[in-house]
């Protein structure tokens, strides 16, 4: 009887599903390419707000324009056609928040908002009480007229991110996306002032270590000339600099027309920084806040960024030891910014152009820009807080429900090994229409039980294939599309551990 309820209970439950489809999709507008075989472009605008998607994945508009594009050439889209004049060729079309820089998408604070509300602010017609007698009716109704959607539960997973992130579309309709870069950021006017964030305070002057003036800096730069210059972010540019004891040093300076909205940026990472002290994560040695000059002088880490070496630029390409300890290394400095940091850290930003390797090719975390304290209070599961963070990383339940928690560096941390493992960037639009979402890819490949084929091809070792399948698999979870499927960090980096230990005998086996 229980069980006829519960059938009857999921059966109205679709139906509410089906009555609400409408509205989740009436703001966007599906693309879908048939000749082209697997893309599916998603456009959603609402009210203004503009996002984009491939494949279920958010992406900026470059991204999404060249997807577009690609098969507009190719006569592939056929469906919902928003017209091959969007993306750049006519202005009206493209009148929309679009501006260049660093910041490619804006979102509204929604503060203690539910998920069950609507973008409108209306309470949806499915209320907790009705998805929980529901549930286990749609459950029943899965299995019985469904079961291919069960063969395996990995292969359900891999679904899942897909719909999940295409159904998000409803609940961050007042996104506003900029075309330059793949960099997600709100913007701080927006932002009301909550205790949480960090904040410029006098007793910064006392910070670090080092205590330089501007000519000081001037000095050790040769005042900031190009030949010192040793990288350019959304932040400012980025000098070497040697200082009169000898010391090797990295300074950054904040570009002078990102100044004031860069403000908050920068304070809160100098703030951050000067309370960490871990041999995975960059050094804050001092700081510079006079006139028209903002300066971040860090550790100076000599070996380049992850992401060069995945690239081959730095010469000798990463061999599996040392993908899995820096693997190792970057789990520590997560671990120890959730768990034994003064306050708890999210770093919002995990990915491999800003993991900074040593000479000896242990890793250190960089870039401490889009940083925030976790919930203060011990009841307190998440922090409602603006979109941040870079396009392929972003945990796609942060995206739709605006709750950040470290399961979210989690998130980007699964995309992050699979990017040291295969090598790829999370999004490579070059790539056939199946493999241009790298995670997505990995997953099929994964659950078709084909890892050794997902291997970096540039690395030439063999390695064992159920240390790959271990390796994949721990990937895989963390960036389980939701959060509570998600190991934490401590966990991650003692499974890395143990894997590592296996690798070594087998190495050993020969
Ligand atoms: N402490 C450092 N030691 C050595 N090189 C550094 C250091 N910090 C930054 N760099 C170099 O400068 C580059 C720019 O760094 P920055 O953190 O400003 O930007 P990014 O992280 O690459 O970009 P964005 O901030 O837009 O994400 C890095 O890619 C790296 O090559």
């Amino acid at each position: 009887m229980e069980v006829i309820g519960s059938i009857m209970a999921g059966t109205v439950f679709i139906l509410l599903l089906l009555v609400q489809l409408p509205r989740i999709f009436s703001a966007g507008l599906v693309i879908e390419s048939k000749i082209c075989g697997g893309d599916l472009i998603t456009y959603s605008n609402s009210y203004g707000h503009e996002l984009f998607y491939i494949d279920g994945y958010l992406v900026d508009k470059e991204l999404f324009c060249k997807a577009l594009k690609f098969h507009h050439e190719n006569h592939c889209v056929n469906e919902g056609y928003i017209g091959s004049n969007y993306c750049g060729l006519d202005p009206s079309l493209v009148d929309s928040p679009f501006k260049t820089g660093r910041k490619v998408l804006q979102k509204e604070v929604r503060e203690e908002t539910t998920p069950l509300d609507n973008e409108h602010g209306h309470k949806s017609i499915l209320t907790p009480k009705m998805v929980a007698i529901g549930g286990p009716g749609i459950l029943i109704l899965c299995c019985s007229f469904l079961c291919p959607c069960f063969r395996t539960r990995r292969k359900e997973t891999s679904h899942t991110v897909l719909s999940k992130d295409l159904n998000s579309m409803d609940s961050v309709s007042s996104l506003g996306m900029h075309s330059s870069s793949e960099k997600i950021m709100g913007s701080p006017l927006r932002v009301p002032p909550s205790p949480s964030r960090f904040s410029m305070s006098p007793k910064l002057s006392r910070l670090g270590s080092i205590h330089l003036n501007l000519s000081q800096v001037a000095r050790a730069t040769n005042n900031f000339s190009p030949s010192q210059q040793i990288g350019e972010g959304g932040f400012g540019t980025v000098y070497k600099a040697q200082l009169q004891d000898g010391q090797v040093v990295a300074i950054k300076r904040a570009k002078k027309e990102h100044f004031e909205t860069l403000r908050t940026e920068f304070s809160s990472e100098v703030e951050l920084l000067a309370k960490i002290d871990h041999r995975n994560l960059v050094k804050l040695l001092g700081y510079v806040d006079k006139g028209n000059e903002r300066l971040i002088i860090t550790e100076y880490v000599p070996n380049g960024t992850l992401r060069e070496h995945l690239d081959g630029q730095r010469g000798k390409i990463l061999d599996f030891n040392q993908r899995l300890e820096i693997s190792i290394d970057v789990a520590h400095a997560l671990t120890y910014l959730h768990l034994y940091a003064e306050k708890q850290i999210i770093h919002r930003d995990v990915k491999s152009s800003n993991i900074l390797l040593t000479e000896s090719y242990r890793a250190k975390v960089a870039d401490f820009g889009f940083a925030r304290f976790g919930p203060v209070d011990s009841d307190q599961t998440h922090i409602s807080t603006k979109v941040k963070g870079t396009v392929g990383y972003l945990d796609p339940e942060y995206m739709r429900t605006y709750q950040l928690t470290p399961k979210s560096d989690v998130y980007s941390f699964g995309v992050l090994l699979i990017e040291i493992l295969t090598g790829r960037r999370p999004v490579e639009m070059r790539r056939a229409a199946d493999e241009r979402v790298t995670l997505r890819w990995a997953f099929k490949k994964y659950n078709d039980g084909n890892v050794m084929e997902m291997v970096d091809p540039s690395m030439e070792e063999v390695v064992d294939a159920e240390i790959l399948v271990k390796m994949f698999g721990l990937a895989i979870q963390c960036a389980a599309p939701i959060r509570s499927d998600r190991p934490d960090m401590k966990s991650v980096g003692e499974q890395l551990w143990a894997i590592r230990m296996d690798y070594l005998r087998s190495v050993k086996r020969g």
